[in-house]
């Protein structure tokens, strides 16, 4: 491409456009490359802000680990640079925006059985390499995901995801809806809770809400804890099958990510579109 790799990026090289997640995702907005037109996102972070809550080993080993990852559904961290306040994370543009809005916008609420199998299948492709890579990403859910301009899901905010084995607290921020049983009891836990998660994402696609919500945290807890959970009459057995497979309390009695791809539901619809 026109730039080698030791062109020195800095923010004259941006025309900066609307802030993108409304704030959810911090400082955000999409961007225009000046020479080339292309649009991008970039992130902004405040130095002060990870001097004062001692991230800066972190935030490095985060964006060393962004910078190895390339995954046609996982969001790439194209470049990054610094000036003497902010860091500057320059990421791919996903022009469909946030899954969630697709769903929540979807006629009944919920995908339909083929739009459900084709999202958790590249879902499953995308953390099935991060596992490669030995990075759990641990935030699995609607609002983590994007959409590229040509339908396809882009795994993203990798905020939180660390290298596997970990037992570092995650602060509770954000839904409980997602949270496997070994981290509600604080339990050490590895890639698979990543597994349980994408049983989650699965039943949300389908059903439009999370099997466990509730009113309150505890109920929520009790909930995952007791694996209290009811299929609509309309989520069709495959998919119930699949879930059930995934939903385990025990982290080793999860379905593999494999053959969570090879699973009958989904390939029924994936043989369709290759
Ligand atoms: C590869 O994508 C990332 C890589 C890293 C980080 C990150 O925060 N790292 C980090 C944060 C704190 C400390 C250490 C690392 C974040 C992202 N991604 C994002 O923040 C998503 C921005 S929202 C958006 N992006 C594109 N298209 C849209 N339509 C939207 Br809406």
């Amino acid at each position: 491409e026109a730039y080698g790799t030791s062109y020195k990026w800095s923010p004259r090289d941006f025309e900066l456009g609307s802030a993108l997640g409304q704030g959810k995702f911090g400082h955000v907005h999409v961007a225009r490359e000046k020479k080339t037109g292309y649009l991008v996102a970039i992130k902004t972070l405040f130095k002060s802000q990870i001097t004062r809550s001692k991230c800066e080993r972190q935030v490095l080993r985060e964006i060393e680990i962004q910078s190895h990852i390339k995954h046609p559904h996982i969001l790439r961290l194209l470049t990054w640079f610094h000036d003497e306040r902010r860091i500057y994370l320059v990421v791919e543009f996903a022009a469909g925006g946030e899954l969630y809005k697709h769903l929540t916008n979807s006629p009944k609420g919920r995908f339909p059985e083929a739009t459900a199998a084709k999202y958790i299948y590249q879902v499953v492709d995308a953390v099935e390499y991060c596992h490669q890579h030995h990075v759990i990403h641990r935030d699995i859910k609607p609002e983590n995901i994007l959409v590229a301009y040509n339908g396809d899901l882009k795994l993203a905010d990798f905020g939180w995801s660390v290298h596997a084995p970990s037992e570092r607290r995650k602060t509770m921020c954000g839904t409980l809806d997602y949270l496997p049983p070994e981290m509600i009891k604080r339990e050490v836990y590895d890639v698979s809770v990543d597994h349980w998660c994408i049983g989650v994402l699965l039943y949300e696609f389908l059903v439009g809400k999370p099997p466990f919500e509730s009113e309150g945290q505890d109920k929520t807890y009790a909930r995952i804890l007791a694996l209290d959970l009811v299929y609509p009459s309309h989520v069709p057995e495959g998919a119930k099958d699949l879930i059930s497979k995934l939903l385990r309390p025990s982290s080793k009695d999860r379905l593999s990510l494999d053959a969570v791809k090879k699973h009958y539901w989904v390939q029924q619809f994936h043989n369709n579109d290759v």
